[in-house]
């Protein structure tokens, strides 16, 4: 099939607009995580919505914590396979920048949330033969889309995909790479030359356990990237 040109609406290709590799660290939860994590600096820091995710934020993140976090800092909600109004009720109570779609989401949904002053990361789950013209519909109405492993569960599944798959990439959305990253990937991953990658999303490689990050272990990526929180 051919791949069909990409619609004018979308934004810009990221190689230019991000003048480095942005970072998000995902599954967070707990008050003294939280901080010692954006101590660290990074560009996004992901909650997770899906109760039936062993990281699903329950009564542990309160709205406070993140409404206390640093202006700088892009809260992500995740969230799979939940009706608009759910997610947008969560995301005003949070007051999230961001909202994951993690599930079977469809490009309706993804543009109803934008639509509602939200912005929009749609995650899929890359395999072997990945077809990227499905994406096709969802160009618009994302403002980042997000690359993970397929596994067991919807995400958070430690899973590395080959991302020799994305050097095909043909869209001008620009991308998070996900899935299994730890420490030592750092080294790699700042080095990567994939078109349309922007950044990455850490999170169980990071844990001691769900939800849980290892102050060492995040260090060590930061570290790993030059961009630690001494630097
Ligand atoms: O982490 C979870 O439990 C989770 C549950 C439901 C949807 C998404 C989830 N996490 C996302 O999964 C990817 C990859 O995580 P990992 O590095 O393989 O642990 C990441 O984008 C998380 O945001």
């Amino acid at each position: 099939m051919q791949t069909p040109a990409p619609p004018p609406a979308a934004p810009p290709c990221p190689e230019a607009a991000f003048p480095r590799l942005l970072v998000k660290v995902c599954g967070m939860r707990e008050a003294a995580s939280l901080a010692a994590v954006a101590d660290q600096g990074p560009d996004f820091l992901g909650f997770i919505f899906a109760p039936a995710s062993p990281r699903y934020v329950g009564d542990v993140l309160t709205p406070d914590l993140v409404h206390g976090l640093p202006e700088h800092v892009q809260r992500v909600g995740v969230f799979v396979d939940a009706p608009t109004a759910q997610v947008l009720a969560i995301a005003y109570r949070f007051g999230l920048n961001y909202v994951q779609l993690h599930g079977h989401e469809t490009p309706a949904q993804c543009a109803e949330i934008r639509a509602a002053g939200l912005r929009v990361i749609k995650a899929f789950g890359v395999g072997e033969g990945f077809d990227f013209d499905t994406l096709g519909p969802y160009v618009p109405h994302c403002d980042f889309f997000l690359f993970d492993a397929l596994g067991p569960a919807p995400g958070g599944n430690g899973r590395v995909f080959d991302w020799r798959v994305l050097e095909k990439y043909p869209w001008p959305v620009p991308y998070l790479l996900a899935g299994g990253l730890r420490p030592e990937h750092a080294a790699v991953v700042r080095n990567l030359q994939l078109p349309g990658l922007a950044g990455i999303d850490l999170n169980s490689g990071l844990e001691t356990a769900p939800g849980v990050k290892d102050p060492a272990r995040v260090a060590a990526f930061f570290d790993g990237l030059g961009r630690s929180a001494a630097a």
